[in-house]
């Protein structure tokens, strides 16, 4: 048996996969990371803990599924998006990566509307918003010019594991498409975007498909990792476009909903003719010539993990939501929103915060972690509520990430959404992604569709529950109203803010 590896790299940790040609799990191995967040809205984490943490957990991989290197053809990435990894002449990290969750480029956005008009949704297909990656290398050529000057090269997080892998530098179209540089439709960088900017066109990477070989592992990340010279690797994608094609999202029909650090609500685009007027993020797919739509929350699974670091330390996730499902929807009249970092979808704003409302003496910490979740989910709700009203049918919704190991909330998803919402064997549809990548790229399949067949295993279904749907349908409304009533507050509250 021959096997692959997909390399997830996300916010809250790099997750390896080790799968062999049934599409089957032979191995998992994890590294968890830290991220900095050093002012309010700043986030920011260490390009050399993504290399130690990634090179750890292949050794692991190798080591405890007693697999032959040599039998280890391929290897491919998904990467948290949009994160600006800037380099010197000799490859080196100028500074911290600026991630996807890093709001402070406010004014960078409204400098980028200005400048580019109307030009910025017809070539990048996408709104100035602060997570992408045009407004963090404005912002850093305005606020640490001496560092910028040192910059000869701009990469997304998993493009700089991958140099580091085999000393090669690409960028792939999924990720490139979220940096608000790239002609979408036209899949090349766009000269009008740079030079707007006054950017050099050798300040970006080469581009590649997701699915590109690059060249093979460097004798030295070999020698660290324990796999051969000989594995092929394949560029790979976002992770949200990898999430897609681990969860089987390559025709139009059904709906994908990933609960990582953040919330993810996508749909297939099968051509560049859609136009949802930049209320949704609109992407090319992993899948050569496709593309998705998408809504993002951006503290989906963050606010979780905040509320378990914060008021239930050193506890894990299952002793945290047990008990939750003895609670009725609504968490007793606790309602919470999870704007812990601003929002994107559909409030795109950078200042607005997270609130809890309706507190009572007779609320538990459980009621609170219900809160979490259902706000959470509501969330996700407003982009299927866009997506709706752009006339597509959501009826069959694959989850994936974190957030769907928790069966409660895969049934709640259900009763929010008003839809079938799927589960699958292993929930990191990321990872099993860029897996599909190095395995149709390794010839063992026609294209991904044909992957898909064998390797996205569905598990268990989850219907709307008739009573639960109509209460979370008249909660969804008052948790509409809370955006609109608290922003005010919370302008005037960021003043103090650190
Ligand atoms: N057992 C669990 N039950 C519910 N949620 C979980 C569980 N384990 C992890 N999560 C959630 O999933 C999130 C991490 O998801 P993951 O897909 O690994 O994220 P990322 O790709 O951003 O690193 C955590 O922030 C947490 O909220
Ligand atoms: O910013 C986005 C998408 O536009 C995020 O979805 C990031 O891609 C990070 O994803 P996770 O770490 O939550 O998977």
């Amino acid at each position: 048996m021959k096997f692959v590896i997909g390399v997830d790299l996300g916010t809250s940790a790099v997750k390896t996969l080790l799968i062999g040609q049934d599409g089957a799990v032979k191995a998992e191995a994890t590294r968890e990371y830290p991220l900095f967040h050093e002012k309010s809205g700043w986030s920011e984490q260490e390009p050399e803990d993504w290399v130690t943490g990634t090179i750890g957990a292949l050794q692991e991989l190798t080591q405890q599924s007693g697999v032959q290197p040599q039998d280890i053809e391929g290897l491919s990435f998904s990467g948290q998006m949009h994160g600006l990894v800037l380099l010197d002449a000799d490859n080196k990290p100028i500074r911290r990566a600026i991630l996807w969750n890093d709001t402070r480029t406010t004014e960078q956005c409204r400098e980028i509307e200005r400048k580019l008009g109307d030009k910025l949704l017809s070539v990048t297909r996408n709104p100035a918003l602060e997570g992408f990656t045009l407004p963090k290398i404005l912002w850093v050529k305005q606020h640490e010019p001496a560092t910028f000057a040192k910059a000869q090269q701009f990469l997304l997080p998993k493009d700089y594991l991958r140099l580091r892998l085999t000393g090669a530098s690409h960028m792939d179209l999924s990720d490139a498409a979220g940096t608000l540089l790239l002609d979408v439709a036209g899949k090349v960088w766009s000269g009008d975007v740079l030079s707007a900017f006054e950017l050099p066109a050798s300040l970006c990477p080469p581009l590649v498909e997701a699915s590109g070989f690059v060249g093979t592992l460097s004798p030295e990340a070999a020698a660290a990792t324990g796999l051969s010279e000989e594995t092929k690797v394949f560029a790979g994608g976002a992770d949200n476009a990898c999430g897609a094609i681990g969860a089987g999202i390559l025709s139009p029909g059904v709906t994908l909903c990933s609960i990582g650090t953040s919330g993810v609500v996508l749909t297939y685009e099968a051509d560049s003719s859609a136009d949802y007027a930049g209320k949704v993020h609109f992407f090319n797919h992993g899948k050569p010539d496709a593309f998705y739509a998408m809504g993002v929350t951006l503290a989906a699974g963050y606010s979780l993990s905040w509320f378990r670091n914060t008021f239930a330390k050193g506890e894990s996730f299952e002793a945290l939501l047990s008990g939750v499902d003895e609670i009725a929807p609504g968490s007793g009249g606790l309602l919470f929103t999870p704007y812990l970092v601003g929002e994107r979808t559909p409030h795109p704003d950078a200042t607005i915060r997270g609130s809890f409302i309706g507190m009572d003496g007779s609320h538990t910490l459980t009621h609170f972690a219900r809160a979490v979740m259902e706000g959470i989910t509501f969330s996700l709700n407003e982009s299927i509520d866009l997506f709706r009203s752009a006339g597509k049918t959501v009826d069959t919704i694959i989850s994936i990430g974190g957030g769907a190991k928790n069966p409660v909330w895969l049934q709640m998803q259900a009763d929010v959404f008003q839809a079938n919402v799927v589960a699958l064997e292993n929930e990191q549809g990321p990872g099993l992604g860029a897996a599909m990548l190095a395995a149709v790229g390794c010839g063992w399949f026609a294209n991904l569709d044909a992957c898909g067949e064998v390797f996205v295993k569905r598990s268990r279904t989850f219907t709307p529950n008739k009573a639960a749907s109509d209460a979370y349908a008249k909660l969804f409304r008052i948790y509409q109203e809370v955006y609109h009533k608290t922003k005010s507050l919370n302008e005037s509250l960021s003043a103090f803010r650190n």
